[in-house]
């Protein structure tokens, strides 16, 4: 797909969420790999999901945002982490999600990435170059923190990234919607994107072993929207290239006709008990 991608010309490639395994709390220990610092050549790196991006990032001569996948940090806690490689495969940023996701809809769905993983404690942005500029990087759940890409913006960001995998209740419901109310407010490209649905094989099929892990099936929709909010390009539930111009002029566009960021009331945004 990344080949694919860059014979179509594209000069950034972003991939979803944990993709080199389950996305199952317990399975995330028997994949994760050292994940090399920013700044580091990652093409010998002895990380196999990271050797194979980074090689190809500097094969193709283009960014990779690697998606997600799961970390073993050297001291020995697991985080979902995003790594990007610029177009010599060095690490040009790392991101470790913020924000585990860790809910429970009765009835529908629990999931508690705090079970087994830790959340980073630092806002990620980098330098794309060429008529990229700044791109911000959040993960998933991340996405549903205004805090985070607002500041991301605020740094001069003008492009966020989002590799996710919302799942059949709340992708349905507010997938679209996030992506979408992150451009609004951040005034920026946003990019989700999404694993491919999967749906669930029996757990035990006839006469085979049950299942290590159990199944998440992810809602799928890779998205990329428009720093007004408009939806360029959406996948639909499958397997999916999207491969489209982002007009970056967009962004200083948007932004001189609302200049939301010049506007806040910074004084008025602190809640204060009571009568104070
Ligand atoms: O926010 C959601 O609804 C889904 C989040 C998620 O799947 C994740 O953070 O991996």
């Amino acid at each position: 797909m990344v080949r694919k991608a860059a014979a179509g010309g594209a000069r950034l490639v972003v991939l979803p969420e944990v993709w080199n395994g389950p996305y199952a709390t317990a399975a995330f220990g028997e994949y994760a790999e050292p994940c090399p610092s920013v700044g580091e050549d990652a093409t010998c790196s002895a990380s196999p999901s990271v050797c194979a991006l980074a090689r190809l990032a500097a094969e193709l001569s283009l960014v990779i945002v690697g998606g997600s996948i799961a970390e073993l940090g050297g001291d020995d806690k697991l985080y979902n982490t995003c790594l990007v490689y610029d177009a010599k495969g060095l690490v040009a940023a790392k991101h470790r999600k913020v924000h585990l996701f860790d809910i429970d809809v009765p009835g529908k769905i629990t999931f508690r990435e705090s079970d087994t993983l830790s959340p980073g404690g630092a806002l990620t942005t980098f330098d794309a170059g060429g008529a990229f500029g700044l791109v911000g990087v959040g993960i998933c759940y991340d996405v549903r923190f205004p805090e985070l890409a607002l500041l991301m913006a605020a740094r001069g960001a003008r492009l966020l990234v989002y590799p996710g995998a919302f799942n059949m209740v709340t992708g349905p419901a507010h997938w679209e919607l996030l992506m979408r109310a992150r451009a609004v407010d951040s005034q920026a490209f946003v990019i989700g994107a999404s694993p491919a649905r999967t749906d669930a094989p029996p757990a035990a099929p006839p006469g085979g072993a049950a299942r290590k892990y159990p199944h998440y099936t992810a809602w799928g929709h890779s998205i990329v929207v428009s720093p007004w909010g408009e939806v360029l390009a959406h996948a639909a539930e499958g397997e999916a290239l999207l491969l489209l111009d982002l007009e970056m002029s967009r962004v200083e566009e948007v932004r001189a006709s609302l200049p939301t960021s010049k506007q806040k009331r910074p004084d008025i945004y602190t809640v204060k008990p009571a009568g104070g």
